[in-house]
């Protein structure tokens, strides 16, 4: 589903993604971790094409997000960390809007918006104006949105804050019943016990490198710890010498 390949990205002089090279297949759920100014959100705004890598191929679905942006952008879908939602539509209204951005069918999407309102427990808040929405009722909305459609890519930017420990859970399992589905899922998150808990591989960036990727076990291993992900995830970033151009990527 993902194909990242020898991708840069510069803004100016300062690089923010150097010589990455991920491939992530059909359901898998990917959790994509680094400190603050790793890289994490550069990556994923070339994933939904709205930036373009300086040098490389990003390929979502086998499109390469450059030259073939519109098809590649109808396989994707992206969940902020902040949930955007126009302050003036209710939650049926922006439903309905994103419906039309996809242009999905009229009939299709009536049953699509039944099926997220059931999901997500809209049902209490989808007529009322979405700026009285809680931080959790805007999320679940948003996740409404983006799963409307049936994305075959969902990337998902620390989905997890700020919500309560019921709607962690449900979101949890829906995580994992998407990519059992075959729903690509992009995690990139800073939580990482639920990376540890949810993710059948994680890919660890620093300064721009990927400096691991593998499976919680398999990182263990490298890192020679039998410690937590965050055990892990110290000893891997604070030992990497990825301030150095040409250093090598574990895994
Ligand atoms: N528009 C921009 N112009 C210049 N530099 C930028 C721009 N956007 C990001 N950067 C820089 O690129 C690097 C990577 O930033 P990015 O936002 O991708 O990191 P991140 O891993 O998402 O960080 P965080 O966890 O803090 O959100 C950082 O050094 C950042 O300052």
């Amino acid at each position: 589903m993902i194909d990242i390949a020898n991708v840069s990205k510069r803004y100016g002089n300062k690089v923010a993604v150097e010589d990455l090279n991920l491939a992530i297949p059909d359901g898998e759920l990917f959790a994509f971790l680094g400190p603050n100014g790793a890289g994490k959100t550069t990556t994923i705004k070339m994933l939904c094409g709205l930036l373009f890598p300086t040098t490389g191929t990003v390929r979502v679905g086998g499109f390469d997000v450059t030259t073939h942006g519109d098809e590649s952008r109808k396989l994707v879908s992206y969940v902020p960390d902040q949930p955007f939602l126009y302050e003036k539509l209710t939650g049926r209204e922006f439903l309905q809007f994103t419906a039309d951005l996809y242009a999905m069918d009229p009939d299709h999407a009536k049953e699509r918006m039944e099926r997220v309102r059931q999901q997500f427990h809209l049902d209490e808040f989808l007529d009322t104006l979405t700026e009285r929405y809680s931080h959790g009722m805007r999320q679940r909305t948003v996740f409404a949105a983006a799963l409307l459609h049936e994305p075959k890519l969902l990337i998902a930017d620390e989905p997890t804050v700020g919500l309560d420990p019921k709607s962690i859970r449900e979101l949890k399992v829906l995580l994992r019943q998407l990519a059992k589905g075959g729903t690509t899922v992009f995690l990139s998150t800073h939580t990482l016990d639920i990376a540890q808990e949810l993710a059948d591989r994680v890919g660890v960036i620093h300064n721009g490198r990927l400096i691991a990727c593998d499976t919680v076990d398999g990182l263990r291993k490298k890192a020679n710890s039998d410690g937590t992900l965050e055990d892990v995830f110290m000893k891997i970033t604070e030992e990497s010498p990825s301030l150095e151009p040409g250093a090598e990527a574990m895994g």
